[in-house]
């Protein structure tokens, strides 16, 4: 048996964390024991291990300086929300919206995977902050794992190493606590894969995947899910979020959050180019974050949100330069690839990516481009993803460095939805917002393991992330219903199809279009027309000058299907029974009061 590596002198002053580095160290039995502080070295040393095992692969230097593909094994390509767990006392304190198990049986479940799975490796200790490093908002963590690609991607994902445990150890000398997050790959086995969460405790588990979403603790697992829990009690709010930032001619300043779940539109509207006019009239998108956002009311009641990453974690499919050229233009180079192709000179490659072709897929078997479509496959997999620092944006906001973070003045809601939901919409009042938030449903994506395009409730795009019951969390949301300088609250569909089954609305850059709308309803100068689902524009309220939308494009973008409403407000009332009497009733009674007005 390995003897215990515990360094003699563990550089950390706080004993919480020492005790706790001891203890995971006596149960998972590392060869050796790593404390990361985040340099440069540090991370050159990584790579040259990892370039030399066979986890990453350099990709070509010179179209792509300092990048790296990581194929995944091919079971572990996504989040797993089937082995995703929320441990509290109480089943109830989880909801119907996790799986739950007792905590005692999910440390013992855990623990006993744990047991000397670290034989052979060494262990790393990862401390990390999630926000501005100098920020009131940001909180902190440790990560230990024994996969240094999830070192290499907490790097770029959050500010690690010296300055978080800095951080960590005031807080913690001053009696606050940071979130254990512990991780092992495992053996990669998908029936030995878990990834638990213990709010109580400030405490994750995850062994068995090597996935972002379930390996890269800062993220889901800490940001959302151990987040949402802690904000809930100190009075702030933890979303599955982009912040971005959009400039007028004027030159004012809106910033905005919108909820859309996985693989619906985050990124790109987080780093949208505006169309050819807006650009000539002076109007600048700028980017804050592109998932996750932590807002709190300040003094002046407003909301003020920060991004607690400091990277994109992004999907890599579909980013072209027509789609998506902030994005290309960021992962030039100095970023990991992960399950993306490859072509024969060392690019990575994925579909939708303008020009190249894929030699290898994913997997890295030979890939033949000229074979039919149906027999070959996708060369990368649909959840191929890239890592990279939010730095390298061009359009990354300086503002996303400030500690007291932005003013929101809009939160947008939004789905994958073929059908019945027009492209934007208005919600009434704050009420009525949470309301739109809680309704919110979308066709499943490949981001989480499953089947894809069948239409499921995700109330505020938080369906796998909320890290305690939807009806807890409803009503935390309405707690603050009252603070004036609230942000109004919006719907979109991007994803609104045709009876040819394309997609209506141009979308991505041509999202402005709509942006501009809610801003001019927010400084309350459009116009729109009231119907029981909200304030709807008409086709002539948005600015769709070069806009090329035929007669069913308008009607089903800018329509209001009262019959389809019915039933969809009828869906939503179950959905909220399903709660019982722990739902508000203030949200059940807005949908009572909609439903009525709809003839229900
Ligand atoms: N039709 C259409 N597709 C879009 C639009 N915006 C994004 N997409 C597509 O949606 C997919 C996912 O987009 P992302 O921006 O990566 O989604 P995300 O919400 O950031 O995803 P996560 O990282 O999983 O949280 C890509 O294939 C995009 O090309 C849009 O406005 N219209
Ligand atoms: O969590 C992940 O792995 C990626 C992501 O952003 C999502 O699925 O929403
Ligand atoms: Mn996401």
């Amino acid at each position: 048996m390995n003897a215990i590596a515990v360094p003699q002198h563990p550089p950390t002053r706080l004993d919480e964390l020492k005790q706790w580095v001891e203890d995971v160290a006596r149960l998972t039995r590392p060869d050796a024991i790593h404390w990361c502080d985040g340099s440069d070295a540090e991370n050159a040393a990584l790579i040259a291990n990892m370039q030399a095992d066979g986890t990453l692969i350099k990709l070509n230097e010179k179209t792509h300086p300092d990048s790296w593909l990581h194929r995944s094994h091919p079971d572990d390509v996504a989040r797993v929300e089937h082995l995703t767990f929320v441990c509290t006392r109480h089943a109830d304190d989880a909801g119907p919206n996790n799986h739950w198990m007792a905590p005692d049986e999910g440390h013992a479940q855990m623990d006993a995977l744990f047991d000397g799975c670290m034989r052979g490796r060494t262990m790393y200790v990862i401390p990390y902050c999630m926000g501005p490093i100098d920020s009131p908002l940001s909180r902190c963590g440790v990560e230990i794992t024994d996969s240094p690609y999830v070192v290499a991607n907490m790097r770029i994902m959050t500010r690690m190493g010296a300055a978080a445990l800095a951080r960590i150890e005031r807080e913690g000398l001053a009696g606050g606590a940071f979130v254990k997050g512990l991780h092992s790959i495992g053996e990669l086995d998908p029936n030995r894969r878990f990834i638990m969460h213990f709010p109580e405790e400030l405490t994750i588990k995850s062994y068995g995947s090597g996935y972002g979403g379930n390996a890269l603790l800062g993220k889901k697992c800490h940001a959302l899910r151990i987040a949402s829990y802690q904000a809930r009690s100190e009075g702030w709010l933890a979303e599955h979020m982009l912040i971005l930032g959009v400039e007028n001619p004027q030159g004012e300043t809106h910033y905005i959050a919108a909820a859309f779940p996985s693989a619906c539109g985050k990124t790109n509207l987080a780093m949208l180019i505006p169309p050819e006019g807006y650009r000539r009239d002076g109007w600048k998108v700028t980017t804050i974050g592109d998932d996750i956002c932590w807002m709190r009311p300040g003094a002046d009641g407003r909301l003020y949100a920060i991004n607690p990453e400091a990277g994109f974690f992004g999907v890599a499919p579909g980013t072209s330069s027509k789609s998506n050229p902030n994005a290309l233009a960021t992962i030039q180079n100095n970023t990991i690839f992960t399950n993306v192709g490859l072509t024969a000179d060392g690019q990575p490659w994925w579909e939708g990516l303008d020009g190249g072709v894929p030699a290898y897929d994913w997997r890295g078997h030979e890939y033949d481009s000229s074979a039919p479509a149906s027999s070959r496959g996708p060369a990368a997999h649909p959840n191929a993803r890239f890592t990279v620092s939010a730095k390298q944006c061009p359009s990354y906001s300086p503002m996303a460095e400030h500690p007291q973070g932005v003013p929101i003045s809009a939160i947008v809601f939004g789905g994958r939805r073929a059908s019945l939901v027009p492209l934007v919409f208005e919600a009434r009042d704050w009420t009525h917002g949470v309301l739109v938030g809680a309704a919110m449903g979308s066709e499943t994506t490949a981001a989480a393991t499953g089947a894809v395009g069948v239409m499921r409730r995700d109330p505020m795009a938080m369906k796998p992330f909320c890290g305690y019951n939807f009806a807890d969390y409803f009503a935390h949301w309405l707690s603050f219903g009252d603070v004036a300088g609230l942000p109004k609250i919006f719907h979109v569909n991007w994803f609104r199809k045709g009876d040819d089954g394309k997609f209506l609305w141009p979308g991505f850059g041509d999202n402005l279009r709509v942006i501009e709308w809610m801003i001019a309803r927010v400084k309350g100068d459009a116009g729109a027309q009231d119907t029981p689902i909200g304030a709807l524009p008409h086709a002539h309220d948005l600015n769709l000058d070069g806009v090329d939308l035929g007669d069913e494009a308008r009607a089903k973008l800018f329509g209001f299907d009262e019959a389809g409403w019915r039933e969809e407000f009828a869906g939503i009332g179950e959905f909220l029974d399903e709660y019982g009497p722990r739902m508000p009733a203030a949200l059940k009674a807005e949908q009572a009061r909609i439903l009525a007005e709809l003839g229900g």
